[in-house]
């Protein structure tokens, strides 16, 4: 497995939390796994985390455990992957400029859910 190497500077979690207010989102949306499949590019990468789906093409360089394995989730639920490796991440917190919208399931609204 590659590593992002500790020496590799500016990549720090401080440097990306340094950064990350630059550029917030602030439109959330309901979207739909077939939506977030569509965006499983390492240049368009997002993936849904308990509920909820993340653009994280930007964080991709400064994911501490490395590009690939971060990579391994993209354009899917990424939730069972993430718990299993790091249940202490606090990823609401560090990807919370990232939040594109929240996922609903792939099927027609009911008319009396409506
Ligand atoms: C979804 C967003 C994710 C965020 C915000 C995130 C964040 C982090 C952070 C902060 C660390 C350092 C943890 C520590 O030092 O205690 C880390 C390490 C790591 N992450 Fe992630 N991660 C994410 C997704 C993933 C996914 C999907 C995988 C696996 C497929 C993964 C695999 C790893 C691995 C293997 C390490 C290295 C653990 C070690 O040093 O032994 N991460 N990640």
């Amino acid at each position: 497995m590659k590593k992002t190497p500790p020496a590799s500077r500016g990549y720090s979690q401080v440097d990306w939390l340094k950064n990350k207010n630059k550029n917030g989102r602030k439109k959330v949306v309901p979207l739909s796994m077939e939506q977030v499949k569509q965006h499983n590019r390492k240049d368009d990468a997002w993936l849904v985390l308990r509920g909820k789906v993340y653009d994280v093409t930007e964080y991709i360089p400064f994911h501490p455990g490395g590009e690939a394995e971060i990579c391994r989730a993209i354009g899917k639920d990424a939730t069972k992957l993430f718990l299993a490796k790091h249940p202490w991440v606090n990823a609401e917190f560090l990807l919370s400029n990232c939040l594109v919208g929240y996922l609903v399931e792939d099927r027609p609204v009911e008319e009396k859910e409506r």
